[in-house]
């Protein structure tokens, strides 16, 4: 399932990001921001639990969150979205997987990964702002699989319909959520119109 938020918020911040004069901290600002719209509008469905609890003047039969939610940002780009989504979610877990996109061939490489021992049984969020061929995030996918996630949700800024296309042919089981589907990727492999290199764009690097 692909799912783009539209929302007048998270495309105006978008706006912000896209534009080639936008300096790093606003940037980060607006990437944070987008990324607390965004779980907003993804945990809607989040199952919840029964509990009884005492209110200072009667006992209220309620809810409560049932499940763990584990962020998994993929290194480094993805780390750009953690803040946001903590804020709103202050429990959360974070696992880290680290990947980079060989310039010349586009295929991913593996460098670090770290999961909370609960990962097989909680709700998933792999968060990267790009979604480009979708190399990264299919492989991402298969490492938290091979964890034993099972309830897995991938969470992207923009995304390329090569790199939808790719998850939904490999993953089918995983829903993608976007703030915006771009119409292509040039022939370096970066999203069209996009943003530019989100990782150096965060944290300053080129
Ligand atoms: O869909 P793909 O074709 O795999 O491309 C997308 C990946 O490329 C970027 O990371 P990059 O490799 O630049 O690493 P960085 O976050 O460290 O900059 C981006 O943050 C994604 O992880
Ligand atoms: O457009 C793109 C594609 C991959 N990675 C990025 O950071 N940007
Ligand atoms: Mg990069």
């Amino acid at each position: 399932m692909l799912k783009v938020l539209e929302h007048p918020l998270i495309t105006h911040k978008l706006t912000q990001m896209r534009k080639k004069e936008t300096g790093t901290k606003d940037f980060r600002q607006n990437l944070d921001e987008i990324a607390g719209l965004m779980a907003y509008e993804i945990t809607r469905d989040l199952p919840l639990e029964p509990v009884q609890i005492e209110t200072p003047v009667q006992t209220c039969n309620t809810f409560t969150l049932g499940k763990e939610i584990v962020l998994v940002p993929i290194l480094r780009a993805g780390l750009g979205m953690v803040n946001g989504i903590c804020n709103l979610i202050p429990t959360v877990k974070i696992a880290h997987v680290g990947l980079y996109r060989d310039e010349e061939t586009l295929e991913p490489h593996t460098y670090f990964e770290k999961y909370p021992k609960t990962i097989h049984d909680g709700i998933v969020m792999i968060v990267d702002p790009m979604l480009a061929t979708g190399g990264s995030a299919c492989a991402a996918i298969e490492m938290v699989k091979r964890q034993g996630a099972k309830n897995i949700r991938l969470v992207c800024l923009v995304g390329a319909p090569e790199g939808v296309a790719a998850v939904e042919k490999e993953h089918p089981d995983v829903d993608i959520y976007l703030a915006a589907l771009d119409e292509k990727l040039n022939e370096k492999g970066y999203i069209v119109p996009g943003l530019g290199d989100a990782g150096d764009r965060i944290f300053g690097t080129k």
